[in-house]
């Protein structure tokens, strides 16, 4: 049994991260997450069958009379749709949600971001419990109140900052996680060290079998770790306007990456999913920042060794063009009149926004792929 721990997220809307074993089934935590009598719990056909009941069965516990519904929807990035956003609208509306009704998100990211923009929207904000059970989402996705859908012109283009009312992480939901979603979760925590924190990087390289292995107190580690830095972060600079946008490092390659595949192969989620996506947009960032001349070469070096030992892609799918890249790069959430924005470093550790970065530059990278 590893010791809870709780991370707190300062501001105008602060909130708990509470990071423990078996925590889904603890009603007394629940109880203090949840105002009124309407609960809907979103989450999707793998993780449904496997945790909702328990937390059905903590909210009935938590309130007596508690009005509640469970909403499964399909699994996977493909689900990221208005049509399930509709869905969970039109479920908050059959259980006659009022505004102290809670959305719990038991799920990992496509989940959380998709349950908490309907949060965020039905009465114009009601509160969103994160539950993530996927690493991603327990590293990233739940904390900061982003929320968003996917459309076919690029990624999460639809959505709000809608801060959690509390994000609860059940460590043990990790026992059914599937190996390469884990993986792809990884990708994101060593994002933590890239942009900010180079001793975690050393402490990954240490700790790489151990979280490979699924040994519990490194994982908790990790995510502790990771939410630490989010926390602060999405505290300092809750609506990306600086700080905050260090967190997209890898993420304009990724997310180019990311719709490029969906429109070559048919929809969202086809080929690399998003942790895999950020591996090889990270290492692309590295590559940028050294083809300007920021950093040196070992840097990356060093970055794409670790990523392959997480079993990690590191380049670019066969098949995607990088002038298609480039174009889709344009809608990037970063890019302002002046051009594409990156996140780019001087070293491991140390990441900075950089603006207007010349065109050719990024495509002599996605070039020597
Ligand atoms: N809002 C943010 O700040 C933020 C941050 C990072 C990523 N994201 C978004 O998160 C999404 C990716 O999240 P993800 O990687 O969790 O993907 P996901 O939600 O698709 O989950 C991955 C897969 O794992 C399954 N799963 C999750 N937990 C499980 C468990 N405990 N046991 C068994 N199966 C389980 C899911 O059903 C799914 O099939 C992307 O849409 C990305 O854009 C958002
Ligand atoms: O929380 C953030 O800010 C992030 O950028 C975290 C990212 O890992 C995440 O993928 C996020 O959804 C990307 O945001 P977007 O604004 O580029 O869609
Ligand atoms: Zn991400």
């Amino acid at each position: 049994m590893i010791a809870a721990t709780t991370v707190e997220v300062g501001g105008g809307e602060p909130y708990a991260i509470h990071i423990g074993d078996g925590l889904l089934g603890d009603s007394a935590l629940l109880a203090k997450t949840f105002r009124g009598r309407h609960a809907l719990i979103v989450s999707d056909e793998h993780v449904a069958p496997l945790y909702a009941e328990a937390v059905a069965a903590a909210s009935r516990s938590a309130c007596t009379n508690v009005q509640l519904h469970i909403l499964v929807l399909p699994a996977g990035e493909a689900a990221k749709t208005f049509d399930n956003f509709t869905r969970v609208i039109d479920a908050l509306a059959t259980l006659g949600a009022t505004r102290d009704a809670c959305v719990f998100a038991l799920g990992g990211g496509v989940i959380g971001d998709m349950a908490g923009f309907a949060a965020a929207c039905w009465m114009r904000g009601i509160d969103c419990v994160q539950l993530p059970t996927s690493l991603l989402a327990m590293v990233d996705s739940s904390v900061g109140g982003k929320t968003a859908i996917d459309i076919p012109q690029g990624k999460n283009l639809v959505g709000a900052f809608h801060p959690p009312r509390a994000v609860v992480i059940d460590t043990t939901t990790l026992r059914t996680l599937p190996p390469r979603e884990l993986r792809a979760g990884l990708a994101e925590v060593v994002k933590y060290g890239a942009i900010i924190d180079g001793a975690f990087i050393d402490w990954l390289d240490a700790h790489a079998d151990a979280l490979l292995a699924m040994d519990a107190t490194a994982l908790s580690a990790a995510i502790a770790r990771s939410c630490t830095h989010k926390a602060a972060i999405t505290e300092r600079d809750p609506l990306e306007h600086g700080e905050r946008a260090l967190l997209n490092f890898g993420h304009t390659f990724a997310h180019a990456i990311e719709a490029e595949q969906a429109a070559l192969n048919g929809g969202w989620g086809a080929g690399l999913n998003h942790g895999e996506a950020v591996a090889v947009g990270m290492v692309l960032a590295a590559r940028l920042s050294t083809q300007l001349g920021m950093a040196t070469m070992d840097d990356a070096t060093r970055l794409t060794a670790l990523l392959k030992r997480f079993g990690l892609p590191i380049r670019i799918p066969a098949g995607l063009d990088a002038d298609a890249l480039l174009a889709r790069m344009r809608l990037d959430k970063k890019a302002a009149a002046d051009g594409l924005r990156f996140i780019l470093w001087d070293s491991i550790g140390h990441a900075r926004v950089v603006a207007g970065v010349d065109e050719s530059a990024v495509l002599q990278v996605l070039r020597a792929d």
